[in-house]
């Protein structure tokens, strides 16, 4: 059975023997298996009940990224991260089931949305996640449709978080020389001048209008294995790491855990996408995780 369906999560598997779990809990990926290897960060102390956003996978961050910087826009009273991590999903059911390729679909509609998030934010409109994978690679796209009768304004992002030995044995290439507002001085504007992103203290960095075609996670403890992420119509690319303090501040992650992961999210998020009635947007993300030694890539 490549796909079995659970009360609270789907699970996917496809014939080379990789697999995905996806709870209806946010549509949240939570785990990816490369041939049994784990790809993905979940913190052991991540609820799973729906009660909080799961602390993990790859949580869809709708229709705001972070609070709202200004509280005239209309999705200034959601929650940090908006409202679709912490919205229940329908099943979409299967809509690719072959030898190469497993594709399953997840759907929220303002309806399904809780009361409370549904007051501060009263527009219609439909979301459809479809989650691929195919051996070594995993695919999640967004579909946004506005079913009201005005335009509304949102931010998408995918906040994935890898899953790392450590995290001074990683670096992110393809973001050299483009600006970014960081998070941590104060949201100045910076430009990094270091071919590699490497982490030596909390990373909150925001990059904007991100024309790289492949951004590169190394894996640099002499296994040669990386993630090549490549991204459809998402322009920016947030890098977090909580790093010591943070994550001994966060109830749902371990003190020490902020050494096995690292989250490279791509999104929508330094301005807002507007859809008018009856529009749809669409756009994702492609993870290709590799293990060979395929020498330096240019990105
Ligand atoms: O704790 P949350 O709401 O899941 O957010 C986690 C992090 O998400 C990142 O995307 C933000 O840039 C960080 O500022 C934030 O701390």
């Amino acid at each position: 059975m490549p796909v079995e369906t659970l009360e609270d999560k789907v699970i996917i598997k496809d014939s080379r023997g990789s697999s995905a779990e996806i709870y209806f809990f946010g549509a949240t990926v939570t785990s990816w298996k490369y041939r049994g290897k784990e790809l993905l960060f979940l913190s052991k102390k991540s609820l799973l009940d729906g009660t909080k956003g799961i602390r993990g996978g790859i949580p869809v961050v709708f229709p705001q990224f972070a609070k709202a910087a200004d509280s005239s826009v209309e999705t200034a009273a959601l929650p940090q991260h908006g409202l679709a991590r912490i919205s229940k999903f329908e099943w979409g059911g299967v809509s690719v089931d072959n030898e190469s390729e497993v594709s399953v679909r997840f759907g929220l509609n303002d309806s399904q949305v809780p009361e409370n998030l549904r007051k501060v934010w009263p527009k219609k409109f439909k979301l459809i996640y479809t989650v691929t994978l195919n051996d070594d690679t995993l695919k999640t796209n967004l579909s946004v449709t506005n079913e009201d009768i005005a335009p509304f304004d949102f931010n998408v992002l995918l906040h994935t978080y890898y899953s790392i030995p450590d995290i001074s044995k990683v670096s992110v290439d393809g973001l050299f020389n483009i600006s970014y507002v960081d998070k941590v001085k104060n949201f100045t504007t910076d430009i990094d001048n270091n071919q590699s992103i490497n982490f030596t203290q909390t990373t909150d960095r925001i990059y904007g209008n991100v024309p790289t075609e492949i951004i590169k996670i190394n894996i640099n403890d002499g296994s040669n294995e990386a993630f090549l992420l490549r991204r459809t119509n998402l322009k920016d690319t947030v890098v977090w790491n909580p790093w010591i303090d943070n994550a001994k501040n966060m109830s749902d992650l371990g003190d020490d855990e902020y050494k096995q992961m690292v989250c490279i999210e791509p999104g929508h998020v330094t301005d807002y996408i507007t859809l008018k009635p009856k529009e749809s947007w669409e756009g994702g993300q492609t993870i290709q995780y590799v293990t060979l030694a395929i020498g330096h890539l240019s990105v």
